[in-house]
């Protein structure tokens, strides 16, 4: 491969030559990565990795500690030692023009089609995904960067041969956000100095430094802006912040310039708002409510509780209280310091070929902007273009200024008993085979790149995959009594959840018809879903062991 080196100016044809001592490239090349592979973004990300590595080696130890206090007994809650910053009085720097709007922002995948399909699709924010809707395959990865790149510069485009349809930008398009992956993450394919490289460094490095120059060109002065997913403790906000800080000033980027959405979406972190807003003061871009990892991550933080389990998935609604409190808190913290107060995904897509479920559908998405709007929410989340104008007219008509930070919603009196509230409902035999049945097609998609999919109607990502993984295993392990069905009183067991899980790869055979079935990882799939389910201790991340399943090294690969 032939490799760049902008510094020198010259071409050279040795690889070696142009990556900087210490940083390993493991993955295949393709002529077209050596855009991203400049010798001066690779220095730029390896200096982040050496510096802030010790860091989120260290938040990653915290979490463990911190769960090990959780399954001893302890709950969540409100960490006195930062009652001051709680309680005084401060504000976030104030939103810039560019991102003062949000009342629609569509969501999707870091991938050459969708990116131009969101930019174009009338919302005014698009969130260009690295996390729960990307597999982060390597070739998803370094090809995400490099649609990141043409669409900032505004040359992206794509060809579909077999539809003869040609895409590119229109002349207005949404404002570009993009969400790293989370700190627990490594990138197996760059290694610096012997050891894989922080996921969530090379998604943010390689793109900031890529695009900060033309993308505040863009936006008067501001940005690149980020969202910031699963986060646990402001800590980890700190070294976010310290990275930015340190972007900033090696790229000669005035201080504040670029800007960051913290998705509440861990249990933990809902006890941290103010904290983590006030880390990021200079660079916040508020707080999002993230709701489908929340509940995935309410059930791991509470594992070791057996008086804990929680009903059937569909059941657990916005409007279930712990929700309901989670979100009315978060706009409080967002709007008394001064940020937006973002809302989250409905999962509900268009259904093509039925237009009654279709409506039933969109009546769903609507109620749920609607109760986010009137809740005082700046803004929200689509998962599909066909649904932004529907999103955009319950905002509009609700929300006449660019956003609602005046809401101060100082009614709100939330306490750790309403974030803690057990969610009400039945555990059921059917939520167990449909977890299953999502669970296994989820993982059988991401490991053959697809990191969201369309299932029986619902967007599914990899936060709603782990609510299915959890939910089962949190069942198995505690021998949870099934409400309903044939025989009362029955318990779930590792038998009952084998029985299950076979007549549920038969079933997915039915539904997606043999061929698919046999060239696909269903199987693969089904053993890594079940090994997750039964484990005794219940692993951190589902991604992190199915990792495993989709790196792929060049053999040529060189020091
Ligand atoms: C928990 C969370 O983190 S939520 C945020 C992360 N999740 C997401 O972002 C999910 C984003 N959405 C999606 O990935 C998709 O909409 C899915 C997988 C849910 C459904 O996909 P499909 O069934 O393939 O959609 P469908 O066939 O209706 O697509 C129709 C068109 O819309 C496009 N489209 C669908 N969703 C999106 C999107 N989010 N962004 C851009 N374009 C989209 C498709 O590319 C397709 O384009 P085309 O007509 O030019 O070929
Ligand atoms: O990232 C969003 C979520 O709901 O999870
Ligand atoms: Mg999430």
């Amino acid at each position: 491969m032939e490799i760049y080196n902008p510094s020198s100016q010259k071409r050279s044809r040795n690889p070696e030559m142009s990556i900087p001592a210490g940083v390993r490239i493991r993955g295949p090349m393709r002529p077209e990565f050596e855009k991203i592979f400049t010798r001066d973004a690779l220095e730029f990300v390896a200096e982040l990795e050496r510096k802030f590595r010790p860091r989120v080696k260290y938040i990653l130890k915290c979490r463990e500690e911190q769960q090990a206090r959780y399954d001893a007994g302890e709950l969540p809650s409100f960490d006195p030692a930062t009652k001051a910053i709680r309680e005084g009085e401060w504000t976030c720097s104030s939103p810039p023009a560019a991102i003062a709007d949000r009342r629609v922002e569509i969501t999707g995948p870091v991938e050459r089609k969708m990116i131009i399909n969101a930019l174009n699709c009338g919302a005014k924010m698009f969130m260009a995904d690295f996390e729960d809707s990307l597999a982060p395959t390597w070739d998803n990865i370094i090809s995400g960067q490099i649609n990141l790149r043409d669409a900032v510069n505004r040359t992206i485009t794509y060809e579909d041969k077999a539809r003869n349809k040609t895409y590119k930008l229109n002349s207005k398009t949404a404002a570009l956000l993009v969400r790293p992956r989370g700190w627990h993450l490594q990138e197996s394919h760059i290694e610096i100095d012997g050891e894989p490289a922080t996921g969530a460094l090379i998604d943010f490095g390689f793109y900031f430094f890529h695009n900060h120059a033309s993308y505040r060109a863009k936006h008067g002065g501001y940005g690149p802006f980020f969202y910031l997913p699963k986060m646990q403790h402001s800590r980890e906000a700190a070294v976010w912040n310290a990275v930015f800080d340190h972007a900033e000033d090696v790229c000669g980027v005035p201080r504040g310039s670029i800007r960051g959405t913290v998705l509440i979406e861990t249990l933990p972190a809902v006890f941290q708002m103010h904290e983590i807003l006030y880390e990021l003061r200079e660079h916040s871009a508020g707080l999002n409510c993230g709701r489908w990892d929340y509940i995935f991550s309410f059930i791991k933080t509470v594992r070791a509780h057996p008086d804990r389990l929680l009903p059937d998935r569909v059941q657990v609604g916005m409007t279930q209280h712990f929700l309901k409190s989670y979100t009315e808190l978060l706009i409080q913290t967002c709007h008394k310091r001064g940020v937006h107060a973002m809302g989250g995904m409905a999962a509900q897509i268009p259904i093509k070929d039925n237009p009654a479920a279709n409506e039933a559908a969109a009546a769903l998405v609507k109620a749920d902007k609607l109760r986010e709007v009137l809740a005082g929410h700046d803004g929200t989340w689509a998962a599909h273009p066909g649904l932004v104008p529907l999103v955009l007219e319950v905002f509009d008509q609700n929300m006449p200024k660019a956003n609602q930070l005046h809401v101060k919603r100082e009614d709100v009196n939330v306490t750790c008993a309403d974030l803690l509230q057990m969610p009400k409902g039945t555990r059921t035999l059917e939520g167990l085979r449909l977890n299953t049945r999502v669970g296994v097609q989820y993982l059988a998609a991401w490991m053959t790149g697809t990191g969201s999919v369309p299932l029986y109607n619902l967007m599914e990502d990899a936060a709603t995959a782990e609510i299915s993984r959890v939910q089962n295993w949190q069942q198995i392990k505690y021998n949870a009594v099934l409400d309903g069905g044939l025989v009362p009183g029955m318990r779930v067991t590792k038998e009952l959840f084998a029985r299950v899980l076979d007549e549920e790869l038969v079933r997915i055979e039915k539904e997606v018809g043999p061929a698919k079935f046999a060239n696909g990882r269903y199987q693969e799939a089904a053993k890594l879903f079940a090994k997750q389910c039964t484990a005794p201790v219940l692993d951190d991340f589902l991604t992190l062991d199915a990792y495993r399943n989709i790196v792929t090294f060049a053999p040529t690969a060189r020091m």
